[in-house]
């Protein structure tokens, strides 16, 4: 038996998220990080920017960041795992290469990753390997040297990821009005993509309609479900649904999307919903906006009572998962073959992605995977 405390062969954890705006002045330099190369009309930006001026132009993501750095490390020094955690974002300072140099200057050649995206799909997980690429072709242009850097594999389904949202849940059931508990229904909710997206996420192998991205929601969804039915012994019906859609009206995004399923429900009877935004690692803005403000707007106009559940944020219970994600793949990585904690049907997923792993539209160098 190993140390179970042995990080072994890795010397840092990089935290690595998408980054947010933290002023109004940030905000539109911030959309163009974003969308960058893509052509999303200007038209959009200024919408998008909109809801960001609604809180002040601060994004509540970073702050969020710091919460999970801080639960990281304490979590990490309670039980003895010296690795230092770091902390960079794609679209927004503190900025990947700038950490990632900061990594290698003070010696750290073995990093892991943990991506603050749960799921597959090109925007969560090739795209951050890409970043990663450009991070480490930069440092390389510097004259420094390349640090190994590993991902940590998707955790939509480890318990430290759903135990947190199964419990925020029966909150937010219990926070209805005793007249319509029993009756709610659940509308599970993640970042609508682009449906050719989503049939091609995840390894090749693995695609069917909707692809890994669908797949592993629906598998997330239903332990929480049958969690929830077990612990309040009531049968909650429940859907999968999807929320910021952005991108052209003619090009087919996944569906329903939150505003129209509140409406639909209502429409059937259905006397309140627990809106569970599954999709996402913390409330930031996705969260905070199309959820909080647009799609509860929505259900207040149609006289229906609507929660929005906890996403697990710092939990303490998550960052025991990302000390057990971490310490796994270096047992791993040395040789050994750990137990791999996942719930639901597809079981664990893999450790590096497959060559054409969520492919980008235009293929372009990733790390941290087999292409
Ligand atoms: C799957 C997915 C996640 C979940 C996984 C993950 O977390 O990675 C996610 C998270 C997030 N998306 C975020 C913000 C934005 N996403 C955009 C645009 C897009 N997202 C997409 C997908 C996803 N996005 C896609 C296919 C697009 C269109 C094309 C493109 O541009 O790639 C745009 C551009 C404007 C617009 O088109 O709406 C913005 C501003 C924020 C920050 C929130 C904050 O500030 O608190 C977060 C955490
Ligand atoms: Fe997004």
């Amino acid at each position: 038996m190993s140390d179970v405390r042995d990080a072994t062969p890795y010397d840092a954890l990089l935290l690595l998220s998408f980054g947010g705006p933290e002023g109004p002045d940030d905000v539109v330099p911030f959309l163009r990080n974003v969308t960058h190369g893509r052509g999303i009309p200007e038209e959009r930006l200024k919408e998008v920017g909109q809801h960001y001026y609604l809180f002040d132009g601060i994004s509540p993501i970073n702050a969020q960041n710091r919460d999970l750095l801080a639960a990281l490390r304490a979590d990490f020094a309670e039980h003895g795992v010296e690795v230092p955690v770091y902390w960079g974002n794609r679209n927004w300072s503190p900025y990947l290469p700038d950490t990632l140099r900061e990594m290698v200057k003070e010696g750290h050649r073995r990093i892991a990753v943990l991506v603050t995206s749960a799921y597959a799909s090109y925007s969560g997980c090739r795209q951050y390997r890409e970043n990663l690429a450009d991070a480490l072709a930069a440092l390389e242009s510097e004259g420094l040297p390349a640090p190994r850097i590993d991902k940590l594999r998707h955790y939509f389904n480890h318990p430290g990821f759903l135990e947190p949202m199964i419990d925020g849940l029966i909150a937010s059931l219990a926070d209805l009005p005793e007249e319509v508990r029993d009756g709610a229904e659940i509308a599970f909710t993640t970042h609508s993509i682009p449906d050719a997206a989503a049939d091609t996420s995840g390894p090749r192998e693995d695609h069917g309609d909707g692809g890994a991205y669908v797949a592993q929601h629906l598998d997330t969804a239903r332990v929480i479900a049958e969690a929830v039915r077990t612990r309040t012994g009531v049968d909650h019906p429940w859907s999968l649904v999807y929320q910021s859609r952005s991108g052209a009206p003619h090009i087919p995004w996944l569906e329903p999307d939150i505003c129209d399923h509140l409406e639909e429900r209502h429409a059937a009877g259905v006397p309140a919903v627990v809106m569970a935004p599954i999709g996402f690692v913390s409330d930031h803005m996705e969260v905070r906006y199309d959820l909080d403000t647009e799609a509860t707007a929505k259900a207040a106009e149609l006289g229906l009572p609507v929660r929005r559940s906890a996403t697990v944020g710092a939990d303490p219970r998550f960052a025991a998962a990302v000390r057990d994600l971490l310490l796994e793949r270096a047992a791993t990585e040395r040789g050994e073959h750990p137990a791999r904690c996942a719930l639901g049907a597809l079981g664990p997923s893999h450790d590096i992605c497959p060559v054409g792993c969520c492919p980008a539209r235009s293929p372009r160098p990733a790390a941290a995977g087999l292409d």
